[in-house]
């Protein structure tokens, strides 16, 4: 397993980090081979932060220098990103699945991919987040005008792109790891209650995604003390439950952290989901959307796009996209099924 993890934070702590990493990650056989933990690519005290959902409904005390308003980016929507004629090879076998992908997504968008089982969704899902069992052949990728091919899954991370797992990762461990530090720092235990994803039902696991999107919590304690904690798992099932409580009198230099990602690849995140819980998730996502930001999800199913409402549908097979739409493509598919859309 490879796990790509990298902090582009300095800290003023004179203590090292912990290790973090060391946790015993294991990603379920169904899955990827790689994890990426997605660190900071740039930090906001929450007190600037323009989201809906992630105004803390939650106690967050902060004690933060920098607080202020945050100006929204003006001007029309930028390309995030631009995907030319991709092809892609399993690696191990040579075997082309991707075969010229062309999809073009601006800020502000939702973009839906549905297609048969196999034909491709996930690959490109995981070629575009560098997963290494593919190569790439051919074709180009431009995320926020940087050749996103050029760079390191961790690299696509910090540059803002997220993708959730079709079956996400278990991180057990996670609560004797982190309690102990939780405890020192006077933080609100309630919140640790459960190992990351460990004995989370599949519909929880998928919130759990989901809410990841809310990023890693950074804290920074001054006087030489430095805790990562990385927080996905404090939000699996609402925003509320998040509780942070630090006396900020205490330290002196507390900062607290949000990041979003600019691009979230959300793959086939509506199954397994109850009616509920689907409803919840797609809240999350919604809250998390903003004019600046986009979201790719694949999905066999329409009553996603009932919640999330798309801006493009793209059906696709044998690894290229073969239409666009609006969503009544999807209404369309759930009519007819795929024979109206086959190239075949
Ligand atoms: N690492 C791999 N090793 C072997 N075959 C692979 C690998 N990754 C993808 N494939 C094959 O490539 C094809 C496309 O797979 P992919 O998972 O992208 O399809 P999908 O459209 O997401 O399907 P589904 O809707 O069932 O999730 C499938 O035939 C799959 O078996």
């Amino acid at each position: 397993m490879a796990l790509a993890f990298s902090s582009s934070l300095s800290f003023s702590s004179s203590t090292p980090l912990p290790p973090f990493p060391s946790l015993p990650f294991r990603t379920s056989p169904a899955d990827s081979s790689l994890i990426t933990i997605r660190a900071p690519h740039r930090i906001r005290p929450i007190s600037l932060c323009t989201r809906r959902s992630l105004r803390p409904k939650a106690t967050v005390v902060v004690d933060s220098p920098t607080a202020g308003g945050a100006a929204p980016r003006r001007g029309p929507p930028r390309v995030l990103l631009e995907v030319k004629d991709l092809r892609a090879v399993i690696a191990e076998s040579g075997q082309e699945i991707l075969r010229g992908v062309n999809l073009t997504i601006y800020e502000g968008e939702v973009h839906a991919i549905m297609g048969k089982n196999g034909s491709g969704k996930s690959t490109l899902a995981k070629v575009l987040v560098g997963h290494p069992d593919y190569e790439v052949t051919g074709g180009s990728v431009i995320f926020k005008g940087e050749n996103l091919l050029e760079m390191e899954p961790v690299e696509r991370s910090h540059a803002g792109l997220f993708m959730s797992f079709q079956t996400p990762v278990e991180i057990p461990g996670f609560y004797s790891y982190v309690s102990p530090k939780a405890a020192a720092i006077n933080m609100d235990l309630r919140f640790l209650d459960r190992n990351v994803n460990e004995g989370f039902s599949g519909g929880e696991k998928k919130r759990n995604e989901i809410l990841q999107l809310a990023g890693i919590w950074v804290l920074e304690l001054g006087q030489g003390y430095g805790l990562w904690i990385y927080a996905m798992h404090f939000l699996y099932t609402d925003f509320t439950k998040l509780h942070i409580a630090v006396n900020s009198s205490k330290r002196n230099s507390i900062a607290k952290m949000v990041l979003e990602a600019d691009l979230a690849i959300l793959d086939e995140i509506d199954s397994g989901l109850d009616v509920d819980a689907l409803q919840d998730v797609a809240k999350a996502v919604n809250g998390l959307l903003t004019p600046n930001n986009s979201v790719l999800m694949i999905t066999h199913y329409q009553r996603l796009l009932d919640f999330i409402k798309p801006s493009y549908v793209h059906i696709m097979e044998d690894g290229t996209i073969v239409r666009t739409g609006d969503v009544s493509l999807a209404k369309q598919l759930e009519k007819e099924g795929y024979r109206a859309f086959s190239n075949s």
